[in-house]
């Protein structure tokens, strides 16, 4: 039997599934798992599609494991794991593809080096995207690997949406809105127009909120707008990253502060958004069980930029028909759902509290918001492996 794997790998965690392929190339779960604390005190947890736990295994002195000494690890458990199957494929998320790849790519030397150029743009996520094709790559040299891009989803979006009001020469360089988390939005499009395909042709709102954030306007299932810019640094607060922050910030940490660029990197990325203003954690969970004055404060400042910032979507969608709420945040925490929605009664998205507090899919109140308001868990991995599986057959055709 035929297996294809998908490897999501991110600052501190590496999530990845492992899907069998059936006839014709219908892909079925088989295990999934994450690796977590990359870098504190590693975590691997992994269960069947049944939600059975196959292994949990945790490295309590493991500060000093690398990515790629982790992936030697989940290597050799799927190697036993396999049985009969036969890995043809493996796919990555790769945070920016730059304005030159706006579709999956198959992984070579050539593409690696153009990837790498990228990293600056990236730099919490783009430098593990790539050690952990090299990692695969050094453990299995002859196994195909494809980079699914995060931007890819926002390619064709207008260049009214594109366009940063700088120099045109800058522009031409590559200095424009890109947008990330488009393998998430474009299975929520996916699943949208599975769910109710009347709302999917319209416009809609995808709220992807988890560690990084962002939202994305999308007309007929495809991205007209979205938060995130030239880096996913862009747009809402996030846990570590400040999002959206007057440019003179920045100049004057460098030329009135004295910060060394590196400096100014680590703030902006690593200690600011919900860590920043809570001085408590990057953890939305965390900060409302913490019930403190500060942590209050940054998931106050959360849920308004996203209301503000929708509301920003709302216009460049000219209306709106549908909100979606997605990832760790978006999926599970009704509270920060309520806030915002509450933030965005004035645009007639009016939620039911117990669907709401069920996680329900469909939370907005029947007959009544003129909104639809729905939660949709994201599913980046099997994105990624039906992309993988699609470009092979491209390939061998
Ligand atoms: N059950 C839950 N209830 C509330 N918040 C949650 C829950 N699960 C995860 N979160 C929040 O989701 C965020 C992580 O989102 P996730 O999408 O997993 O991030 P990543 O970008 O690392 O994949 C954290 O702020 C965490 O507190
Ligand atoms: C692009 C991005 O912010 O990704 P993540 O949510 O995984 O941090
Ligand atoms: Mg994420």
């Amino acid at each position: 039997m035929k297996a294809v794997v998908s490897l999501n790998s991110g600052s501190s965690s590496i999530k990845f599934a492992l899907y069998t392929l059936g006839n014709p190339d219908s892909l079925t779960l088989s295990a999934s798992g994450k690796i977590e604390k990359i870098g504190i005190a590693p975590a691997l947890r992994i269960r069947s599609a049944e939600g059975e736990v196959l292994i949990d295994r945790d490295w309590p002195d493991g500060a000093s494991l690398t990515h790629a000494d982790l992936l030697e690890d989940l290597f050799a458990w799927a190697t036993d794991h396999l049985g009969d199957r036969q890995v043809v494929a493996l796919g990555h998320r790769v945070v920016h593809g730059g304005t030159r790849f706006a579709a999956p790519q198959r992984v070579d030397a050539v593409l690696l080096d153009a990837l790498e150029a990228l990293c600056p743009l990236a730099p919490l996520h783009q430098p593990h995207n790539l050690t952990a094709i090299r990692a695969i790559a050094r453990i299995n040299p002859d196994l195909p690997q494809v980079a699914c891009f995060d931007t890819a989803f926002h390619h064709d979006k207008p260049m009214v949406a594109s366009r940063l009001a700088i120099p045109r020469f800058l522009h031409d360089q590559g200095i424009r809105r890109y947008g990330f988390h488009g393998l998430s939005y474009e299975y929520i499009a996916r699943r949208l127009g599975k769910i109710d395909p009347a709302l999917a042709r319209g416009r809609v709102i995808a709220a992807h909120l988890g560690n990084g954030a962002s939202l994305c306007a999308m007309q007929s299932g495809r991205s007209i707008d979205t938060t995130m810019g030239f880096t996913a640094l862009d747009g809402l607060v996030m846990g570590t990253r400040c999002g959206s922050i007057d440019p003179g910030v920045v100049l004057h940490l460098q030329s009135q502060l004295s910060m060394p660029v590196a400096e100014v990197e680590d703030l902006l990325y690593r200690k600011s958004g919900l860590l920043g203003v809570s001085n408590i954690s990057s953890d939305m969970r965390a900060l409302s069980e913490d019930g403190s004055v500060e942590a209050e404060e940054a998931i106050d400042l959360f849920c308004w930029r996203v209301a503000r910032e929708a509301g920003g979507l709302i216009s460049s969608l000219g209306g709106l028909d549908a909100f979606v709420f997605t990832a760790g945040i978006g999926e599970n925490h009704a509270d920060v759902r309520r806030r915002i929605c509450t933030r965005l009664a004035w645009a007639g998205l009016e939620i039911d509290d117990d669907a709401n507090a069920d996680n329900a899919l469909r939370i907005s109140r029947a007959g009544e918001s003129r909104i639809d308001v729905l939660v949709i868990p994201t599913d980046e991995e099997r994105m990624i492996a039906l992309h993988t599986l699609a470009l092979l057959v491209a390939l061998q055709s």
